[in-house]
């Protein structure tokens, strides 16, 4: 289906769809992942892709510097992730109902404080759910093993059992890891910009291994699809 087709069906319930031309900021973290999403992308005008660097406040500035030096009118973040156990394995791929700041807050002798509990502000960025839908559909359309959940932006990775068990109690519905989305997500919200966060999943979430990593295979997983939303052309 055309680009033109798909856009059109998201103009009656769509609001950031209405705006033309459709311009998209995919931010990644690192090189491997930016050029497997470029692969994927095959020189689509209506995609750019940044390097946003690693963690939330390198991925936020330069997410906030690339929106205000041009037009777009969708923000995604993209890359490798952690999955959580029985929520989403090696290879397959997390598309964020939400994007979470799982470890923004206080540390205090009841347990962990999230900023929200704080009063501090908010601690989870909610992603466009027709969007969500529409790139989920896609992507299981395409044989790509898809699931949905939160995903979390933490500035330390997950390194022990506990600590997974610890996030996956305090966001029950947790499917993902990973150190950019909040970020991302805050300079787009900053702008008034839908985001999205779609992760490729290079690992679990958990103890420490890093010889159970499968880099190659997520960036092949990355690359597919940003190949089907090239196709599809959200
Ligand atoms: O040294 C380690 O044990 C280790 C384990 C997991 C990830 C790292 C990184 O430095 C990668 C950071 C990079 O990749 C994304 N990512 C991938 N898997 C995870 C994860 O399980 N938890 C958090 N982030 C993850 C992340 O978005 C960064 O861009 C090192």
């Amino acid at each position: 289906m055309s680009f033109e087709a798909n856009y059109n069906q998201f103009t009656d319930f769509i609001p950031w769809s209405q705006q033309s031309p459709l311009r998209v900021l995919v931010v990644t973290a690192a090189l491997p992942e930016r050029d497997a999403v470029l692969r994927g992308l095959k020189s689509d005008p209506r995609f750019e892709v940044l390097l946003g660097g690693v963690g939330p406040v390198a991925a936020g500035v330069n997410t906030s510097r690339a929106l205000a030096a041009a037009n777009y009118n969708l923000v995604i973040s993209a890359g490798f992730a952690g999955g959580f156990p029985n929520r989403a394995e090696v290879g397959s791929v997390v598309v964020g109902t939400e994007i979470v700041a799982a470890d923004l807050g206080a540390e205090t002798p009841e347990g962990f404080s999230s900023l929200n509990e704080l009063g501090f502000g908010s601690t989870c960025i909610r992603t466009d759910k027709g969007l969500v839908d529409y790139v989920t559909k896609a992507l299981v359309k395409a044989k790509l093993r898809v699931f949905n959940g939160p995903v979390l932006t933490v500035s330390t990775v997950t390194g022990t059992a506990e600590t997974a068990k610890e996030m996956m109690a305090r966001i029950p519905r947790a499917a993902a890891e990973a150190m950019e989305g909040y970020g991302v997500g805050f300079a787009a919200l900053d702008q008034g910009l839908p985001v999205i966060e779609v992760r490729a999943i290079s690992n679990m979430v958990g103890p420490r291994n890093r010889s159970a990593w499968r880099i190659r295979e997520a960036l092949e997983v990355l690359e597919a699809v940003f190949q089907v939303l090239s196709e599809v052309s959200i």
